[in-house]
């Protein structure tokens, strides 16, 4: 496989732990776009959303986007609000295969539930929350995805097996 993969969605969708498993299958490399924000920054996302607020965290966001998606054969795990801005959607749209994985709020809330991580699900109903980034970027991700896949009640390998099968019949890979 030469062509990337991109892979987004809501927090707690599985594109990190898919995106790993996905990327051993290809024999790809995998990047997660917060490790290497993380990375470059020395501090976890929640000091860069205190030190410079959810603005700079999306600007580190989207240079990193910017610059993995020149590579090929990655498979790339975005983070759910990569999708928000345009020229991210245009760049993942054009250098890659993007896949939605797609998921209830229902399902995100129980993924999410043991998580510190995630600044955006720091508040006190955070099913609310996610029920609002579901209806913000729902349409986003159809629009910048070219495979979506539901994700419910699906283990994370049968989710990988459901990747590689639309890969396969998808004309650009
Ligand atoms: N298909 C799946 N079925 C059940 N749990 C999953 C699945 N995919 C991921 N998870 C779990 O959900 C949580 C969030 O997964 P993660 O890969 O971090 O999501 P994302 O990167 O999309 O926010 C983790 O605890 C992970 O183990
Ligand atoms: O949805 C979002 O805006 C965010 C999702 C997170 O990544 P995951 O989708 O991997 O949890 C991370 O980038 C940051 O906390 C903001
Ligand atoms: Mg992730």
């Amino acid at each position: 496989m030469s062509q990337s993969v991109f892979l987004v969605g809501l927090m707690g969708a599985g594109k990190t732990t898919v995106g790993r498993l996905l990327a051993k299958r290809l024999q790809a490399r995998f990047v997660d776009s917060d490790h290497e924000v993380a990375a470059v920054t020395g501090v976890n996302i929640p000091t860069i959303f205190d030190i410079e607020g959810e603005a700079g965290f999306r600007r580190r966001e989207s240079e990193t986007i910017q610059r993995f998606s020149q590579e090929g054969n990655i498979v790339m795990a975005t983070g759910g609000g990569a999708v928000l801005d345009p020229d991210n959607r245009q760049c993942l749209r054009n250098r890659g295969t993007v896949v939605y994985l797609s998921a209830s709020p229902e399902t995100l809330y129980e993924r999410t539930r043991r998580d510190s991580g995630r600044p955006l699900l720091q508040v006190k109903d955070r099913l609310t929350r996610l029920r609002e980034l579901h209806q913000q970027r729902d349409p986003f991700y159809r629009e910048v995805a070219h495979i979506i896949i539901e994700v419910g009640r699906t283990s994370a390998s049968q989710v990988v097996r459901q990747i590689l099968a639309a890969l396969a019949s998808d004309a650009r890979t």
